[in-house]
């Protein structure tokens, strides 16, 4: 009999008094544990400046814990592991202390020496954590060493460069786990599954019988609290970079000869080097952009981007992008990929249309007008299931078709039990999976496919605001379809 071999590791948070790692990372971490994905050899170590003691971490992880998941018994047990080490990361003499904590941690827990770096801070600290863990021996251990960086990487392709070049220094390739949550969602990673494990679309899936794909990720919430970021980001670097380019790659990409690490992303590798590169000159053709105002959500009247907290009151920052995005290969060659997104939209929703084209005469509509093509849906969130819109024989009436839907829905199924997806990732990167995090050379493209475009959007100032809070974004994200015969597909 084969017995799975639990990861053991110390994981060390930095940032651990931060938002992220109250709302995401503990809980994670304890959804791991309840599930026995871990088990008791393993602690974790926060460090922030905070001059917090282990008693007082111990009950904010609790705390958070107890926010995010259902708890029916005492948590004592495992926030135990949880230890908190008060330092500012620019210093240097706090690393030794760290490393002594970490060695004795080792041993206590039987870790072996697997380290998970977690750097849940701001990015301009990601280089200096990495040079000092490798200077100061944080990662001559006998075991794996690993660091997990947030998102942003980089603002643009220089700094991101920069950025990568200074983990390099202290870091490989093999050891870098760059997160992009949505690459730890369940129907995102269905994509593949769906695309490869089905006749019926895979010898479909390509510009003969496909006419065009939609993707939309939109938010009803605002900017929250994050107005300071997000004014130096926009949707376009905050979601579009990452997250959209990411479900593009997904949904483009050629089958991988096998399952692993390496195939998989080069196959997204491929997809994201022949996107056709949008001059500065012609962005207006292929994006939109836009920044709400106020309106109405869930019937409560909402503020303004222009009036939110930390944000320039002449903000020229898109908080909505759709656009045309053209992949230049065999496969791919003449369908257009339509991606939107944005805050203070209708509902939250994440949504994949694969629209097919029309067969060459069908009798079966009485109005060219009533004919509907088939689609596939794949819902990504707040639902998780596929949909394959049909037609089929109206009831009572002869030689007449009527639309009808084929639903697999995936929260009836695996329902409360389907894992969030940093509680994946995390699991992910204890295991050395890196499939589900991006290599740098998908940072690197995607970025030098984003670059012009905000290049054109910081030269010249929108006719902001554009689009009411609580609609589906400008009607020139309407209209970028529109002239090319299309539409948005409801969501
Ligand atoms: N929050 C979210 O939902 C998401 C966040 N991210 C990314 O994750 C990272 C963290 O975000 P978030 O948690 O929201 O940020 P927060 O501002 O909430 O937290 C920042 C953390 O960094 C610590 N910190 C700041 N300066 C220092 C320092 N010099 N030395 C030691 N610790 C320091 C702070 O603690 P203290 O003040 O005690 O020192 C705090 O724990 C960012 O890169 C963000 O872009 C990515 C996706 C989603
Ligand atoms: O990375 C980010 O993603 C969230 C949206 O994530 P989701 O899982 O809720 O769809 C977005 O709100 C945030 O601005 C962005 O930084």
């Amino acid at each position: 009999m084969n017995t799975i071999q639990l990861p053991k590791a110390i994981i060390i948070i930095f940032g651990a008094t931060g938002d992220l790692a109250k709302r995401k990372l503990f809980p994670s971490i304890y959804r791991l544990y309840q599930s026995g994905k871990i088990g008791e050899e393993f602690a974790v170590v926060g460090v922030a400046r905070r001059p917090w003691t282990n008693e007082t971490f111990r009950e904010n992880v609790k705390e958070s814990v107890e926010n995010a998941v259902s708890v029916n018994s005492d948590l004592t047990s495992f926030t135990s592991h949880f230890y908190y080490h008060p330092f500012d990361v620019s210093n240097q003499s706090s690393y030794h202390s760290l490393k002594s904590l970490l060695s004795d941690l080792d041993e206590k827990y039987q870790t072996e020496g697997n380290r998970v770096f977690y750097l849940a801070m701001a990015p301009e600290f990601f280089g200096i954590i990495a040079n000092n863990l490798k200077e100061h021996g944080l990662k001559d251990t006998n075991g794996w060493t690993r660091l997990v960086i947030e998102k942003p990487f980089g603002h643009d392709l220089a700094s991101a460069q920069k950025l990568n070049d200074e983990i390099r220094a202290a870091f490989d390739e093999e050891q870098i786990y760059r997160i992009d949550h949505y690459l730890g969602k369940e129907m995102v990673q269905n994509i593949e599954v769906i695309r490869f494990a089905n006749a019926l679309f895979e010898h479909l899936w390509n510009n003969r019988f496909i006419s065009n794909i939609q993707i939309t990720s939109s938010e009803s919430l605002g900017v929250e609290d994050r107005g300071n970021y997000y004014e130096t980001s926009g949707a376009l670097r905050d979601m579009v970079q990452n997250h959209m380019l990411q479900m593009v790659a997904l949904l483009a990409m050629e089958p991988p000869i096998k399952l692993t690490t390496d195939e998989i992303r080069s196959e997204k590798i491929k997809v994201l080097r022949a996107l056709r590169p949008i001059q500065e000159n012609e962005v207006d053709s292929y994006f939109v952009r836009g920044q709400y105002t106020k309106g109405i959500i869930n019937g409560k009247e909402v503020i303004g981007y222009r009036e939110e907290a930390n944000v320039d009151p002449d903000s020229n920052t898109e908080t909505f992008v759709a656009g045309k995005i053209l992949i230049d290969n065999y496969r791919w060659a003449g369908v257009p990929f339509y991606i939107r997104t944005g805050k203070r939209m209708k509902e939250k929703s994440t949504k994949i249309v694969v629209e097919f084209k029309d067969i060459p005469m069908n009798l079966y509509f009485k109005k060219e007008s009533d004919r509907v093509p088939n689609l596939l849906v794949i819902h990504i969130q707040p639902d998780e299931g596929i949909t394959l819109h049909l037609n089929a024989k109206k009831a009572g009436v002869s030689s007449e078709a009527t639309p009808i839907k084929l639903s697999y829905n995936n929260n009836g199924i695996d329902g409360m039990n389907t894992p969030e997806a940093y509680e994946r990732l995390l699991y992910d990167c204890m295991q050395g999976d890196a499939t589900n995090f991006t290599h740098w050379d998908e940072v690197a493209l995607s970025w030098a496919y984003v670059d012009p475009i905000s290049n054109a959007w910081s030269r010249k100032k929108a006719a902001f605001p554009n689009y009411e809070a609580g609609s589906m974004g400008p009607k020139e994200a309407d209209e970028l379809l529109a002239k090319d015969g299309f539409h948005w597909w409801p969501i």
